[in-house]
């Protein structure tokens, strides 16, 4: 199962104390902020830093109101959070008095109407999904990083949500972990046809992963533009498609924007300072 998300006119804003007057003043963090996600979509999101990536991802996953306009998962609308969306955060959040296997059943536990033995199956199934078939008995203490990471993706894959949020969760992995995990959570997706809303900085990453590829602009965080990502993909995995003509073209049409996006980010600051 997955479902269609759509955010229309999205507006958040934050109170701030200024630096010199410690006055609150507000902060417009996304403005009218308009995007659709397919059922069963793998959609990556980049953006230059503090455009609003993850308060864009907390308002989906329903961790925040927004100040205005209006977010629905298969037309209803996002009131908090829910089991039928999942988070997955840069850092491991993995209990580290549990096992991997036990840390998926402790999530089961919560979703509730399983039996302990069904738990125990469905966290077997999911390290299988990940590969980590023979780490179940392992603490997070013994695993490395790439392996929590992948124990962290099956515990929120365990519940079967039908939407999965990943805030940068390869951010602190070496570049080959990096890629593999990459490789692997395509291979989830194809099986599980789970929406994916994945936040990045890395434009490979970006390019690699996503059906289509989410632009931001900073100040105030808005969609500037949602490309369409048309690689051919070798499931064998035998041919590298990062080497391609097509997938540089593409990295360069996203690096070329986020680099107008900087210039642009930073002359809007130089004028803010200057009617400070
Ligand atoms: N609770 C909050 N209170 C005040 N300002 C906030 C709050 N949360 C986020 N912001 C501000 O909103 C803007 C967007 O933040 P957000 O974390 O969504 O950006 P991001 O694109 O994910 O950043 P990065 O790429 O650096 O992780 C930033 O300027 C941030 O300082």
């Amino acid at each position: 199962m997955s479902s269609r998300i759509e955010l229309s006119h999205v507006g958040q804003t934050f109170w701030v104390r200024g630096d010199e007057d410690k006055q609150l003043r507000e902060f417009v963090a996304l403005d009218d902020l308009n995007l659709e996600v397919a059922a069963g979509e793998f959609l990556t999101v980049v953006g230059p830093s503090g455009c609003g990536k993850s308060t864009v991802l907390d308002l989906v996953a329903g961790l925040a109101e927004p100040s205005s306009g209006r977010l629905t998962v298969d037309g209803k609308p996002i009131t908090g959070p829910g089991l039928d969306r999942s988070v997955v955060f840069q850092q491991y959040t993995l209990l580290p008095w549990r096992t991997a296997a036990a840390n998926i059943e402790f999530a089961l536990e919560a979703k509730g109407g399983m039996s302990k033995k069904q738990r125990a199956e469905r966290a077997r199934d999911y390290l299988d999904l990940v590969g980590l078939t023979e780490f179940a008995n392992r603490y997070p203490h013994e695993l490395s990083g790439g392996m929590k990471q992948r124990v962290a993706i099956a515990r929120s894959l365990s519940y079967e949500p039908e939407v999965l949020l990943m805030d940068e969760p390869f951010g602190a992995l070496d570049a080959q972990t990096r890629e593999r995990l990459q490789e692997e959570l395509i291979g989830i997706w194809s099986r599980t046809g789970t929406t994916v809303i994945f936040i990045t900085h890395d434009i490979d990453e970006a390019v690699f992963l996503g059906q289509r590829v989410a632009v931001m602009s900073a100040r105030p965080g808005r969609i500037k533009e949602v490309i369409a990502i048309d690689l051919d993909r070798d499931p064998s995995g035998e041919t590298d498609v990062r080497a391609s003509r097509d997938f540089a073209t593409y990295r360069h049409h996203i690096w070329s924007l986020l680099r107008q996006l900087h210039h642009e980010t930073d002359e809007t600051t130089t004028e803010e300072l200057a009617h400070a």
